[in-house]
């Protein structure tokens, strides 16, 4: 990317579990910076955080920090998103959004670039950010409805604790250690920060990520079905999903099952289709063991899917097993793949 004209960039969120993998994708990818600003809440503000070499100090986000600034990538939360992404438009920032709150807005494209990124253009000053295990599913979806069409998708998701942040990750940490010394260790963040109840994440699964809704799905579940059509741009597809939280770091696990629009359709062929899927990496011998799991994916930005199998009961039907890194692909490397794709084809 380095060839590329040098843009003013600000990250929102930098000193979180989101913003630091932001910070380290842009390092990584070379990425043409001109000026860049870190961005937290009032309790990060004055640390430092090195980028390039550069020691960087991080300052409190307001609405003059966004002056100047060409590229915004949000990863601070939702109300945070909802408060200050006008304020960076109204100064001439596009921002890329990774919180939920502009997701389904009908003005805002909802952006991964190996399915839709034609859709980029149509923005009006911010481009959303999908779900982590949205974006992997879609990843890998996308070949399927490409050569075979897709009439119904079911999946089951393995999430980590990565996903609900930093504190989550230190919280699994400290609980782990403590039932392990048979100490007792109270719950305090998951599933849902800020909710009465909380349950242990360590030697446990936890089927609720996010809030309930009132027809008994989970938010979580609900980005998974909602975003997956918009994404796709297949408003009828079906697609339904059970979100489970489990004592694992980084990278989400997903059981997909999907039904295709043809029949005659063999595993070989099936897998040749999933191989030539952009951003995808087939990892799939049985009789070598080889499948992709949370440690093999994490650090890795491709989305990797194996155990591909028919289902033996329906000729249309497949099971696959999608793992990707959620702070990479489902995150800081699909924000960047965006801001890159916006400078490389001047679409500021
Ligand atoms: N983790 C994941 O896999 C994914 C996360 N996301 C989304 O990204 C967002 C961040 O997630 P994550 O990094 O995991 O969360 P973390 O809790 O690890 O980090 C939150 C970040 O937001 C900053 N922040 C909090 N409140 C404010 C505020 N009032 N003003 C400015 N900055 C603030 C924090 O700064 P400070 O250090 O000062 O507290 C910190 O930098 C969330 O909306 C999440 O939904 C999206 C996709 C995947
Ligand atoms: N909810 C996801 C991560 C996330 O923050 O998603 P979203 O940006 O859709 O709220 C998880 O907990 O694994």
């Amino acid at each position: 990317m380095s060839n590329q004209k040098a843009i003013n960039i600000a990250v929102l969120g930098a000193t979180g579990a989101v913003g630091q993998k932001m910070i380290e994708t842009l390092e990584d990818r070379d990425f043409p910076i001109k000026e860049l600003k870190l961005l937290s809440s009032s309790r990060s503000a004055g640390s430092k955080i090195t980028f390039k070499g550069t020691e960087y100090t991080v300052e409190e986000a307001k609405p003059e920090s966004f002056e100047g600034v060409d590229i915004a990538l949000f990863s601070a939360g939702g109300s945070i998103s909802k408060k200050l992404a006008p304020e960076a438009v109204k100064r001439g920032a596009l921002v890329i959004d990774n919180t939920s709150a502009y997701r389904m807005d009908p003005e805002v494209p909802l952006v991964v670039p190996e399915v839709n990124e034609a859709d980029i253009k149509t923005n009006n000053g911010i481009i959303a950010n999908p779900n982590c295990s949205t974006i992997q599913m879609v990843a890998a979806l996308k070949p399927l409805e490409d050569k075979y069409g897709l009439k119904r998708v079911l999946v089951s998701t393995y999430q980590a604790v990565s996903g609900a942040g930093n504190e989550a990750v230190d919280e699994m940490n400290e609980q782990s250690k403590a039932m392990l010394n048979g100490e007792e260790y109270e719950a305090s963040i998951l599933p849902v920060k800020g909710d009465e109840k909380h349950f242990p994440i360590a030697f446990n699964a936890l089927p609720q990520i996010d809030v309930f809704e009132d027809d008994g799905y989970t938010f979580e579940e609900k980005k998974m079905m909602n975003e997956t059509k918009k994404i796709m741009h297949m408003d009828n597809l079906p697609v339904s999903a059970t979100c489970v939280r489990l004592p694992i770091a980084v990278s989400h696990a997903e059981s997909v099952y999907v039904e295709i629009d043809e029949e005659k359709v063999d595993v070989p062929a099936f897998k040749e289709v999933i191989a030539s899927g952009d951003g995808v990496t087939l990892q799939d011998n049985p009789s070598e063991q080889e499948y992709p799991t949370p440690l093999s994916a994490a650090g890795k930005k491709d989305v990797f899917v194996g155990r591909i199998r028919k289902d033996p009961d329906v000729d249309n039907g497949f099971h696959m097993w999608v793992v990707s890194d959620n702070l990479l692909k489902g995150a800081a490397w699909n924000s960047v793949q965006i801001a890159e794709k916006v400078v490389k084809n001047n679409w500021l």
